[in-house]
Order: structure tokens, then C-alpha cells, then sequence
């Protein structure tokens, strides 16, 4: 795309708040007033609801929005298989959960041509896409725009771009995601990702790169804040919003859906991006990690890191995550007699790790370590924690204040163990050696 592309995505006005009862249209009088559906909607456009919980849930996490656009969505031929390329879902049983712990360098670049939608790599992932429960670990690689239209209905897509801006046109309107912020397209929400050329990370242009996870379970919410108090960690009103911009577009678009796992396409003779005025609360958004409040130990002891926990898909039972997004970014270190890095640990939860920029405090990188684009997976009680340069270095550190400030990490933590693809368990990128890092521990016990 032109330097215009990234202009007028740098340009883009947004609505704040997280869960908000959010309302926008791009033509004035587009919205109908005090009414849903009324007989006729304004300026002759169709009124439809989506909703993204079912109609009865309680109303603190009831998600739904109206939509009021050029077409009616139930206005489309037939869908039909289209090929899944790299792209696979819940239930995973293409391989055995591997207890090892495991990691791999970043995908290769992709062929000529590859969109996002093309570019999606599986890694792994649990649960079911038809019981609406689980998740799926994705990573794409693309050097193309997409010219076709993406929906998931197995369920909401959460985005971590590690490279290049991705300009996401969506049925609610535009948004920005660069590297550095997250960005979520709820179930069922069609869009198309723009690459955006020159991204601020220096990529090459045009090319963009990051991770993906699938979430089949109840949509990411805010998590509780308990004795934190009223503010802290991700403040709501930092995540943002599209305004209402419809594609008036008539001629073939493909539009491909994914459904209980696999890919179906239709050709429409308009764009579902034509919603031109909307109200609700399921809609996509963008955050910027950086603006995440950290909180951390000020006296002693390394917090468990459940402390960054930006948001969290609940299960049914209580503080249990489907799957909590966890981001590790800048702070301060100032724990008295501590060991600051990450401790050695086995958790029962499973916990898929990426890095967007720069190093993370527990794990060496350049070649051969944990890089950014890579990705780490600590599958259900594997041990793990520190490497051994790690754990000499920061055994024998100075305690005084220490700024972390070169590195943006970020974890998928879920109750339940990543299946690995065929693909992922037999990747190249995958790292032979990983257990090495943990060899040379030296033994130190003086009784
Ligand atoms: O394994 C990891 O690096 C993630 C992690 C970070 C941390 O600060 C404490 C526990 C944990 O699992
Ligand atoms: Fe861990």
C-alpha cells in the first residue's frame, strides 16, 4: 500500500472504552433513534442483529450489536468448502500432547502473494470449536492485502502483530494494529487486514508477522481487580473502538467463513463491509500494551504473573481461564533478596509464550534462543523457568532498582494442554535443543 494507506490510518479517529454501549454512523441520521428495528430504518438501509453471547446471559457480559447496512447479511449464495491450507482447529488430533518443553524460531517468510487469511499457520491448540470451549494458537506471515473478506464463527481472534502495521477493515470500521498493541475481531465480525508498508518496527515493507490465538470460549472480559482496588492493569478506556465506514462496493468479493474448523467461501456481488451505522457492545477494538498499568512486588519476591493478565476468558469454573492473555512489558525490578527473574516452576495450566520486540528476562536470546516472531510452549506441569544463563547471572546480580525496558513478551495461559498440529510438532523452526538451556545447572547443595 502508499504512504496515504498509513496516513490515513494514522488519521482514524476511535471510540474509547472497553464493553461500552458504543454507537456510530458514517452518515448522518444512518441510526435509528429510540428503537432497534424500526418499520423503515433511516436512509433505506436493513437492520440486523449479531449477537456474540446468547440472548439470555447475564446482562454484565451480554454482547450483541445492531448493525444497519446497505444488504441484509442473510443476502448471499451458497457457501462452499474451500481448502483449510495451514489453518486447523479444535479438537486437535493430529498428534499426542507432547510433554516437552518445546520452542520454535519464527515461520518462514511466506510465498509471493501469501494474504492474512492465507498466511495463518497453526501451532496447536485444546478444547472444541463446535462446544464453543477451548482455543487455538495461530501465527501468520503475509506479504499481501487481502482482497477477500474473513469471518470466524468458531470464534473471537485475538492479534498480536510482532511485525508490520495491519490496517483491519472491518464491518464496524477501521482499525490500526501495529506491533505493539493487540487487536480483537469478534466471533463472527467480517474484515479484511490492509498491510500497511514501512511499519514503525522497520520490517521489511509490507511484510507483517504475529500471533494469533483463537478463542472458542466465552469472550475475553476485563479481569477482576480484587484487592488492587478500582484501577490498575489495563484501564478500560484504553482500548478502542472503530467509528462506523461502509464499502459501498458492488461487483464479486469473496467472502470466506470459518466454521466448526473448516473454511467456506461464497461469492458475493457486494461487500459486507457496508454497515453504515451501528450500536452495541460486540464489536472489535485495538490496545496498546504499553499503556498497561503494571503492578508488581515492591517488597519482596517475584508476583506470579497472573498480575499482568490484560484479559481472560473465563470457563465455568471460577478463576479458571479458557485462556488469559498475559503481556510482559516494561517495569521495574526492586525486590530485596529476591531472585527477580521468573522462578522455576511447574503449572498446571499450559502456557504458549511469543516475543514482539526486543529480549524476555527469564530466557537468553539471539540465535537459537527466544526471539522475536518465535514462540515457547510449556505444556501442563513441564518444568521450567530460567535458562542457566539466566539463573547465574541474576543469582549472583546487585539488587539495585532495575529498569525493564528493552522487551515486550506476552503468554496464552489455558486450563487445558496445546495439541500440537502435524505441522508445528515436524516445523523446521522447531528447535532441537531446547532442553540445553536447562543442562549445567550446577549442583550447589553444601549440607
Ligand atoms: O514461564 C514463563 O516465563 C511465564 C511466567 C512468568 C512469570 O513471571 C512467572 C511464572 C511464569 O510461568
Ligand atoms: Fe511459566
Amino acid at each position: 500500500m502508499d504512504g496515504d494507506a498509513r496516513k490515513r490510518a494514522e488519521g482514524l479517529t476511535y471510540l474509547h472504552g472497553f464493553g461500552n454501549e458504543h454507537s456510530s454512523e458514517a452518515v448522518p441520521g444512518a441510526l435509528p433513534e429510540g428503537r432497534n428495528a424500526p418499520q423503515r430504518a433511516p436512509l433505506g438501509l436493513y437492520a440486523e442483529q449479531l449477537s456474540g453471547t446468547a440472548f439470555t446471559e447475564p446482562r454484565a457480559h451480554n454482547r450483541r450489536s445492531w448493525l444497519y447496512r446497505i444488504r441484509p447479511s442473510a443476502a448471499h449464495p451458497a457457501f462452499r468448502r474451500t481448502g483449510n491450507g495451514a489453518l486447523r482447529s479444535a479438537p486437535f488430533t493430529e498428534t499426542v500432547p507432547d510433554p516437552n518443553r518445546l520452542r520454535w524460531d519464527p515461520l518462514p517468510e511466506p510465498a509471493p502473494g501469501t494474504d492474512f487469511l492465507a498466511g495463518l499457520w497453526t501451532l496447536g491448540g485444546n478444547g472444541d470449536a463446535t462446544q464453543r470451549t477451548g482455543m487455538a494458537v495461530h501465527l501468520y506471515h503475509a506479504n499481501a492485502s487481502m482482497e477477500r473478506v474473513f469471518s470466524d464463527a468458531d470464534g473471537e481472534l485475538l492479534l498480536v502483530p510482532e511485525r508490520g502495521a495491519l490496517l483491519l477493515h472491518t464491518e464496524f470500521g477501521a482499525l490500526l494494529a501495529e506491533p505493539g498493541h493487540m487487536a480483537l475481531i469478534p466471533r463472527g465480525v467480517r474484515f479484511r487486514v490492509e498491510l500497511l508498508e514501512g511499519g514503525t518496527d522497520g520490517g521489511p515493507a509490507g511484510a507483517a508477522r504475529g500471533y494469533v490465538c483463537e478463542n472458542y470460549g466465552a469472550p475475553f472480559r476485563l479481569p477482576d481487580l480484587g484487592p488492587i482496588g478500582a484501577n490498575g492493569l489495563a484501564g478500560a478506556r484504553d482500548f478502542r473502538a472503530p467509528v462506523a465506514a461502509y464499502e459501498d462496493v458492488e461487483g464479486p468479493v469473496e467472502v470466506v467463513n470459518k466454521f466448526c474448523g473448516n473454511l467456506w467461501a461464497a461469492e458475493y456481488g457486494h461487500s459486507p463491509l457496508d454497515v453504515v451505522a451501528w450500536h452495541g457492545n460486540h464489536v472489535p477494538y485495538v490496545y496498546d500494551l504499553r499503556r498497561f498499568n503494571v503492578i508488581g512486588s515492591i517488597s519482596y519476591d517475584h508476583p506470579d504473573p497472573s498480575i499482568f493478565t490484560v484479559l481472560t476468558s473465563p470457563s465455568d469454573t471460577p478463576g479458571l481461564a479458557g485462556v488469559d492473555f498475559v503481556a510482559f512489558v516494561p517495569r521495574w525490578l526492586v525486590g530485596e533478596d529476591t531472585f527477580r527473574p521468573p522462578y522455576f516452576h511447574r503449572n498446571v495450566m499450559s502456557e504458549y509464550m511469543g516475543l514482539v520486540e526486543g529480549a524476555y528476562d527469564a530466557k537468553s536470546g539471539g540465535k537459537g534462543g527466544f526471539v522475536p516472531g518465535g514462540g515457547s510452549l510449556h505444556n501442563m506441569m513441564s518444568a521450567h523457568g530460567p535458562d542457566r544463563e539466566t539463573f547465574d547471572r541474576a543469582s549472583a546480580a546487585e539488587l539495585k532498582p532495575q529498569k525493564i525496558d528493552d522487551g515486550l513478551a506476552f503468554m496464552f495461559e489455558t486450563r487445558w494442554p496445546v495439541t500440537l498440529t502435524e505441522r508445528a510438532a515436524n516445523a523446521d523452526h522447531l528447535q532441537t535443543r531446547y532442553d540445553e538451556v536447562w543442562q549445567g545447572l550446577q549442583r550447589h547443595f553444601r549440607p
